[in-house]
């Protein structure tokens, strides 16, 4: 496939409620959509990139950077692309990753639209829908957690995880699972906000019979993760940490962790997440599909990939309403608490023209 030009665009996405975690509150999405055009097709990736490096060291601003003057010209250079080729173009580029895997998927959506196939076909999806849990942020109050934990249950979310900080964790998780059961699929993710001194107080959160606690260390301490996972009862689950297939194995066979949050984004796209997902599976370490508030475009990607079989818990793939009062693409609907899995060519969605065109902050057409 030859690559005509590829566009970035710049979109404000109003979040339908503030989402507070370990390292920020945010508001609304300022996301980075990359198009790629090409004679037969075109496709759409959506960088996950945060406005400013807090989450990770990339920020929507140097995505679009480091895509306009390195990335982009190294794949429209290509006489002949496809998802691998951009693979291979990009691996010289250190780091980056966000900002690759929005490429990588553009190319790989405009390839399989123009061959008829769909993201879940080529990635190897075992099902057609997908048990969806949901991500709840630190509230203000006890009350105002439990009553959104409520609604998101009414709304049918199978799973539910608990954005967690110092000062902020057993007394809500304790107040969740005393309302809620001993039934609920219940997890905390803390987001890199404790050190390895905290165990002892760590391990008070085994009396609550979580799925998991999620990143409590930082993202450079797999040592660290290593000991305090021989101090808890609860399993260990890494997300900031694992950045490609062979941080995965390193974690694992560190002792660091027992199962794996997978972000396309974070480790540099879906091809190399089914690697991840591939070699999680060898080793028994179960996966589940993280989210970065993604748009229906970022959302359409990871539903098929939740979809592999290795996917044995519920992800963060929420409804496109848990974030959006209006989503950019088709919205994703809970139902029964599960999302369908896109069954069209490509991505099988795409943005709305009207809506895309509404909440457009800035385009840029680079030629090949
Ligand atoms: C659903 C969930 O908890 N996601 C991330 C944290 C997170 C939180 C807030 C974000 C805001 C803008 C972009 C990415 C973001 C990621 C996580 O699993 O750690
Ligand atoms: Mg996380």
């Amino acid at each position: 496939m030859k690559i005509t030009g590829v566009e970035l665009r710049r979109i404000a996405m109003p979040l339908v409620a503030p989402f507070r975690t370990s390292f920020g509150t945010e508001t609304a999405r300022d996301v980075l959509l990359v198009r790629v055009v090409t004679p037969e097709s075109e496709g759409w990736g959506e960088c996950v990139a945060m406005s400013e490096p807090l989450y990770s060291s990339e920020y929507a601003d140097g995505a679009a950077d480091v895509l306009r003057r390195f990335l982009v010209p190294a794949v429209t250079a290509l006489p002949d692309v496809d998802a691998y080729g951009v693979e291979r173009a990009l691996a010289p580029f250190k780091g980056h990753r966000m900002a690759k895997t929005a490429l990588e998927c553009a190319v790989l959506d405009a390839e399989l639209r123009a061959a008829g196939r769909s993201f879940g076909s080529f990635l190897g999806a075992a099902r057609d829908r997908v048990p969806c849990g949901v991500s709840v942020g630190i509230m203000d109050s006890v009350p105002r957690l439990l009553d959104a934990v409520s609604a998101y249950l009414e709304a049918g979310y199978v799973r539910v995880k608990l954005k967690i900080e110092p000062g902020w964790d057993l007394v809500p998780v304790r107040a969740v699972r005393e309302r809620f059961g001993d039934d609920l699929l219940l997890q905390v993710d803390a987001n890199a906000a404790y050190t390895l001194s905290d165990a002892p107080h760590l391990a008070r959160l085994d009396e609550f019979g979580l799925l998991l606690i999620e990143q409590p260390l930082g993202e450079e301490d797999l040592v660290q993760h290593a000991a305090l996972a021989r101090r808890l009862n609860t399993p260990l689950c890494l997300d900031e940490s694992i950045l490609s297939a062979g941080h995965a194995a390193a974690a694992i066979s560190l002792g660091a962790c027992s199962i794996v949050n997978i972000k396309p984004g974070r480790v540099g796209g879906y091809i190399e997440a089914r690697r991840v997902h591939d070699v999680c599976r060898a080793h028994g370490i179960a996966v589940w599909c993280g989210g970065m508030l993604e748009t229906g475009i970022g959302r359409a990607a990871n539903v098929a990939l939740a979809a592999l079989p290795g996917f044995t818990l519920p992800g963060d793939t929420s409804a496109s309403g848990r974030y959006f009062a209006t989503d950019v693409t088709e919205p994703f609907v809970l139902r029964d608490g599960h999302l369908p899995v896109p069954a069209g060519p490509g991505l099988g969605v795409a943005p709305l023209a009207g809506v895309l065109r509404e909440v457009t902050t800035s385009t840029e057409w680079i030629p090949a």
